[in-house]
């Protein structure tokens, strides 16, 4: 059987707004994500023997655990699939950042053996299987930049500005279940009365905790501050900055590198992975 191999790629909350708490703890968001061309990318070979396999083990995550497997073996027991798969992960996306690589290697997976295992699903099915792994799987599944409500899993689609990014990675990991139980968090950002979304005023609820707890994204904050409005993303540790031109990212990114490890990466409405399963229609 022929491999076939598909990006995942990164998001960024480009703003995270958190407007309450739901009785089971979870927080209700409003946040809008955009995807950057900047990827995993996975390698998919269907198995006769229903097994499902991941070829490439990740530092610090069990193979049962991965999301690739839960997503595949979700599928199959949902779809009642007697085929398996062999997936080989290229790993490039920083984890536990908050550019969402392990719910886009969970989407990819989904869309992926979606079409080489012809389930013929349809995108909202597969993004509410994906819900059950993770909030960020559904903008990941559907590929549309989004203005999101709820933990993330309403989406209505937007199409801001598509810059040139700057993204520092700190040499930290930020828990996400630490940074939502923090004492300081706040809860209670108004919601937008227009929709989709004025982007000024806009900011990172989570940013004011993060910066507290951890030094590093606050100098990772200040440094890119000096050249341009920098945020967070998500619960980070990653942070990001826009620029007009490739050329002016990469000099900035230059300009930090002594100090800061990061990459320059392109904002795209459409993610590179619909863009890629599009040709294959
Ligand atoms: C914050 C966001 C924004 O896009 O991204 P990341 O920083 O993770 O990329 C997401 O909402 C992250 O969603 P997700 O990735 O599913 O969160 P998980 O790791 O499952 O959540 C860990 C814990 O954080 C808390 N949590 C998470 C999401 C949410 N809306 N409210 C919460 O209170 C819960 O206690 C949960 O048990
Ligand atoms: N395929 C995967 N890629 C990355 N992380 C994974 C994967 N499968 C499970 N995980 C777990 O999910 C956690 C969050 O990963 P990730 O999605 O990269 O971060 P974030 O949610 O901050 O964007 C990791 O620390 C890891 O324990």
């Amino acid at each position: 059987m022929d491999k076939l191999t598909l990006p995942a790629p990164a998001k960024l909350n480009l703003w995270l707004h958190i407007i309450g708490r739901r009785a089971d703890g979870y927080h209700e968001l409003e946040t809008v994500f955009q995807f950057l061309d900047y990827a995993d990318h996975l390698t998919f070979a269907v198995r006769d023997d229903g097994q499902v396999r991941l070829q490439t083990a990740i530092n610090g995550v069990d193979h049962d655990s991965n999301l690739i497997v839960r997503a595949a073996r979700q599928l199959q027991a949902q779809s009642g699939c007697t085929l398996g798969v062999d997936i080989w992960l290229d790993k490039i996306l920083p984890m536990g950042g908050g550019i969402g690589g392990g719910s886009s290697d969970a989407a990819t997976t989904l869309l992926g053996l979606n079409h080489l295992w012809q389930l013929g699903w349809d995108a909202d099915r597969l993004a509410q299987l994906g819900l059950s792994l993770g909030a960020d799987v559904p903008v990941f599944v559907h590929g549309h930049a989004a203005f999101a409500q709820g933990v993330g899993e309403q989406l209505t689609p937007v199409d801001p500005e598509q810059p040139w990014y700057v993204v520092l990675v700190p040499q930290v990991s930020v828990s996400t279940a630490e940074i939502f139980s923090h004492p300081q968090l706040t809860r209670d950002s108004l919601p937008l009365k227009m929709r989709p979304v004025p982007e000024g005023n806009s900011r990172n609820d989570c940013q004011p905790v993060v910066e507290q707890s951890y030094p590093e994204v606050r100098n990772a904050l200040n440094l890119l501050g000096k050249y341009t409005e920098a945020r967070l993303t998500g619960t980070g540790s990653c942070v990001f900055g826009a620029f007009p031109s490739k050329a002016e990212a990469d000099k900035v990114l230059a300009l930090l590198s002594e100090t800061q490890t990061g990459f320059v990466a392109k904002g795209s409405n459409i993610s590179m992975l619909h863009q890629q399963l599009q040709s294959l229609l």
